[in-house]
């Protein structure tokens, strides 16, 4: 898709109901080493909406998570929030990334420290560096218990955290995430260490908490099945292009498989840009096992 295509794609895809939470504009991202790991790319994400980002390993999924809360600084382009304006500037990021929750892959959870501290720790945004080194408020504590309870790990609240399996933890990860109070849930692979079973349970609760309290919420998956089941929009990447963006009901197999076709069949692909979006199936492009 030529990035025209795909902006306009974008732009019809958002939900004109709602205005744009979050936007890029002509986002790119270089790294360092010279390796380009975001093409530009102009996307909306409407409020409340649920959107799942796929795309094979380096698609650029993190990256463009992680350009979406200030942790990657773009080469060329911004990210917009209606609350903060462009994110650039020190204030506005600060300012973004209170009202963004994050949800990593690896739980990103202090092992040591009860369930009921690692929620704490959601809170550290709203106040100075130094705030660890005091006694949280009764309120924050409430706020945490409730938020521990939401994820329905109440009994577990004093428990060390490496003391609990996989999935408690992610549930950890997303109570921290809640006692931030966001309006925007951002998640990083978050159940690709989860087996099946646990994986969807913890899709099922992050998508209803994000429905129920109308968080835009934006999650890479590898897992094509909830991609289609949980997202309102699909937005597939491949060598840091937006490739795919549309309903779930558009993404036929042949544009699933596109996604996840090897970098020399993609390049060969992208010589012709919509092949990807055809009902074609690419038969020796191996889909990942939890399709
Ligand atoms: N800090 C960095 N410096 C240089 N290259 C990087 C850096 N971070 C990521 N990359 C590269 O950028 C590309 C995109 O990486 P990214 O982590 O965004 O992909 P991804 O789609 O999230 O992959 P995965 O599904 O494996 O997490 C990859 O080729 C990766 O090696």
């Amino acid at each position: 898709m030529s990035s025209t295509n795909t902006e306009a794609a974008a732009r019809d895809t958002a939900s004109p109901s709602q205005p744009a939470q979050l936007q890029t504009e002509q986002l790119s991202v270089t790294y360092s080493n010279g390796h380009q790991a975001l093409q530009p790319n102009s996307l909306a994400f409407a409020q409340g909406e649920f959107v799942v980002l796929l795309g094979a390993s380096g698609a650029g999924k993190s990256t463009l998570l992680r350009c979406l809360n200030g942790l990657v600084k773009p080469s060329q382009g911004k990210v917009l929030s209606s609350a903060c304006g462009d994110i650039a500037t020190a204030e506005a990021r600060r300012a973004h990334r209170r009202q963004t929750g994050m949800i990593f892959q690896q739980h990103h959870l202090i092992g040591r420290l009860s369930v009921l501290d690692n929620v704490l720790l959601g809170r550290i945004g709203y106040h100075n560096s130094w705030r660890t080194l005091l006694p949280w408020s009764k309120d924050e504590k409430r706020m945490a218990l409730a938020a521990i309870d939401r994820v329905g790990l109440l009994d577990y609240a004093l428990q060390r955290a490496d003391q609990l399996s996989g999935g408690q933890q992610q549930r950890v990860g997303v109570a921290r995430a809640l006692i931030q109070q966001p309006s925007i849930l951002l998640a990083d692979e978050p159940v690709a260490s989860l087996d099946p079973a646990t994986a969807e349970q913890l899709l099922t609760l992050i998508h209803s908490i994000c429905k129920s309290d109308g968080l835009t919420a934006i999650v890479s998956l590898h897992q094509v099945n909830f991609a289609r089941r949980f997202a309102d929009r699909i937005v597939g990447l491949r060598s840091g292009a937006v490739v795919f963006d549309g309903l779930p009901g558009a993404l036929t197999e042949a544009a699933a498989h596109g996604l996840y076709q090897r970098p020399d069949k993609a390049k060969s692909t992208q010589e012709q840009p919509q092949q990807a979006l055809r009902n074609e199936p690419f038969r020796d492009a191996p889909l990942p096992s939890a399709l």
